[in-house]
């Protein structure tokens, strides 16, 4: 692939615009829209610090070691073996999720559109063989199809935008939050969406390690969610009025209250094809990103070779456990998600910043990330935050909105 600057930062992108942003409205409308946008804003810079963390550790690497050697070097076997149980926790569970809604859509979309008949399990098997073939042949071959994916998706999404728009009333984005506990318990619905680090070293890999262009990859590529989601924010919170998200979370009715919810909004038939298109590329990229992430995890964890037999094999320990899940114990990786953001703070706030500290501790000084030891502290304290309210949630404290 040429260019491969640009096609990492659709990966990016792809990788973080996933499900989360469904759930953004709903966990957004208690908070009110100042509070929403305050805290997309901490959140991105949040997260996009800690992959420049991640860059920044990576330089004294050789840019194909996993992510797990990296972690066993800095912070020992102990810090090996968490950094391994997140990302196997958050990756596959994802990645089971992803099969399990696109192979959904496959099905239900092969049935309305051609009439063919099939159990709903045929649809995540094929999901499972396309992707994953995708995913086994390489990063570039990842890069080529998420291209292609990536684009049709942004125009999706820029459809329902204008869509929306016109509708925005500035009395709904100036009405106050209804309860301050919500805001709380949006945090984690809104960090997670943001979240990508789990494909930090696939992308370090597949950019020879170049710092220089590393550092633009993560900037941009998380900037683009930045701006979707504020734009996304602005269109739903402020076309659909609160009374009406009062009663989308009173009945619990999550997605299909929201599309419900817009389409009273839009009242257009065409509403209903573009959600979906854009929900399938959303499953279809974010997939791409987190499995490219958790293959080449698998492959240093395990010491695949990087031929043919060796990538298969890789693929197989990538793709069955998250297969399996989908097709006999979906509430399994259901029950994960509700703990995603734990793991990914982990993943992309407590192990970046212990890193760099000791990474600072020990080697010569080449590019270092602005801020120092202050801040590395508080990305630190903000990971322990998001662990806090995640357990809050699970654990009934915090009321749960996700
Ligand atoms: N940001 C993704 C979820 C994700 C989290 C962590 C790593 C990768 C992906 C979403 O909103 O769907």
């Amino acid at each position: 692939m040429k260019n491969r600057t640009l096609g990492s930062v659709f990966i990016v992108a792809g990788t973080t615009i996933g499900a989360g942003m469904l759930a953004m409205p709903i966990a957004a409308a208690g908070n009110g829209s100042l509070v929403s946008l305050v805290m997309l804003f901490a959140l991105w810079a949040l997260m996009c610090y800690t992959a420049l963390l991640l860059v920044e550790v990576y330089q004294h690497e050789s840019y194909e070691t996993g992510i797990g050697s990296v972690a066993q070097r800095y912070l020992g076997s102990g810090g090996k073996f968490i950094t391994g149980f997140s990302m196997m926790f958050l990756m596959y569970a994802l990645t089971a999720a992803y099969v399990s809604g696109a192979g959904e859509i496959i099905t239900s979309n092969l049935k309305s559109s051609f009439a063919i008949e099939m159990a709903d399990w045929m649809g995540i098997v094929i999901f499972t063989v396309i992707g994953g073939g995708v995913v086994c042949f390489g990063t570039s071959s990842v890069d080529f199809i998420n291209r292609i994916l990536f684009a049709a998706k942004i125009v999706f999404l820029v459809i329902i935008l204008a869509l929306m728009m016109p509708h925005v009333e500035q009395q709904n984005l100036l009405s106050a939050p209804t309860e301050k506990v919500l805001i709380l318990s949006a945090i984690p619905v809104f960090f997670t969406s943001f979240g990508f680090h789990g494909s930090v070293p696939s992308i370090v890999k597949y950019m020879g390690g170049n710092v220089k262009k590393l550092r633009i990859i993560f900037i941009i590529g998380s900037a683009i969610p930045l701006i979707a989601y504020i734009l996304w924010q602005i269109a739903t919170l402020g076309s659909i009025d609160t009374t009406t998200f009062v009663g989308i979370l009173a009945e619990n009715s999550g997605l299909n209250g929201l599309l419900d919810a817009i389409r009273n909004v839009v009242m257009s038939g065409r509403t209903e094809f573009i959600a979906q298109m854009f929900m399938s590329l959303a499953l279809a990229t974010s997939f791409l990103g987190v499995a490219l992430g958790l293959f080449d995890f698998l492959a240093d964890l395990f010491k695949r070779q990087d031929n043919m037999s060796g990538r298969l094999q890789t693929g197989l320990l990538t793709f069955i456990p998250p297969l399996v899940f989908a097709l006999f114990y979906p509430k399994g990786f259901v029950m994960a998600l509700g703990f995603a953001a734990i793991a990914l703070s982990i993943l992309a706030l407590l192990l970046p910043s212990a890193m760099a500290f000791k990474s600072r501790l020990t080697n010569d000084k080449k590019y270092q990330v602005k801020g120092g030891a202050p801040a590395l502290f508080i990305v630190f304290v903000c990971g322990i935050i998001v662990i806090g309210v995640q357990f809050g949630i699970a654990f009934n404290l915090l009321p749960n909105i996700g």
